[in-house]
């Protein structure tokens, strides 16, 4: 399934859409089926948005307490780490919203190996969720084309078997958790979110096909599927 390309002008009015768009999923999620599964992405790029949605007018108009937060891949460090895609979210918006606690989960990286997270991370997402999907699964690009932590020629693209795989990242010389295709293809909604020049580059070869087979090309979602960009990123 093609993505349908949401391009804003600017980052300040895509983070804008993106939160609007964010809060009426979660409020359509909520008024028919009284929960809102979220997974939410890592990296730098949606930290403006989470932010956008612990202000007003965004943060009164979701109902935090049937809200669960979920990672869509975390790298294998302490929650208090830099690194931590948890803590990213936890400053930006996490930490500012009235949601319980017991809704926010984030991958136990200091429970064990990184097999072990990944297991226990899967746990949850069975126990939690009951094999729901999730309403949205939000996901960064790379400049390399990985989507959560589903990195180009990693043995991570092919299980099929799990929620969730771990993998060693050889350029960062780190492991990491991530959720694996068949849990992002089968969300009703995935949205990628790609900011910035930085990211024009690989939105090129993406869109003009000089390069097949990148981890983000191997997305088939079966519901709906967006690009939320800005122009800087679409090479506008
Ligand atoms: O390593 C990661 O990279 C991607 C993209 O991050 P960005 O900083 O370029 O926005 C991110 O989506 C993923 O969650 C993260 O772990």
């Amino acid at each position: 399934m093609k993505a349908e390309k949401k391009i804003l002008p600017d980052s300040a009015s895509l983070i804008t859409a993106a939160a609007e768009h964010f809060v009426a999923t979660a409020r359509a999620a909520i008024a028919k089926r009284g929960v809102f599964y979220v997974a939410l992405a890592g990296g730098s790029t949606p930290k403006g948005l989470y932010q956008k949605l612990a202000t007003s007018p965004y943060l009164e108009q979701i109902d935090w307490a049937r809200v669960h937060l979920f990672f869509g891949d975390e790298r294998c460090v302490a929650p208090t780490h830099d690194d931590s895609n948890f803590k990213m979210a936890r400053t930006a918006m996490i930490d500012l919203i009235p949601i319980p606690a017991a809704n926010v989960h984030r991958m136990p990286t200091e429970s064990g190996e990184p097999a072990e997270v990944a297991k226990r991370y899967a746990e949850t997402m069975q126990t939690v969720m009951d094999g729901a999907a999730f309403d949205l699964l939000l996901l960064g690009l790379g400049p390399d084309g990985h989507i959560a932590s589903l990195f180009p020629e990693t043995p991570a693209l092919d299980v099929t078997d799990s929620l969730t795989a771990h993998l060693y990242v050889e350029k960062f010389d780190s492991w990491r958790v991530t959720m694996t295709y068949p849990v992002i293809n089968a969300a009703r909604q995935v949205i990628v979110f790609i900011a910035g020049e930085a990211k024009a580059a690989i939105v090129n070869d993406i869109t003009t096909e000089a390069v097949t087979g990148l981890p983000v090309q191997r997305l088939a979602p079966e519901n709906d599927y967006y690009w939320f960009m800005d122009k800087a990123a679409a090479g506008q």
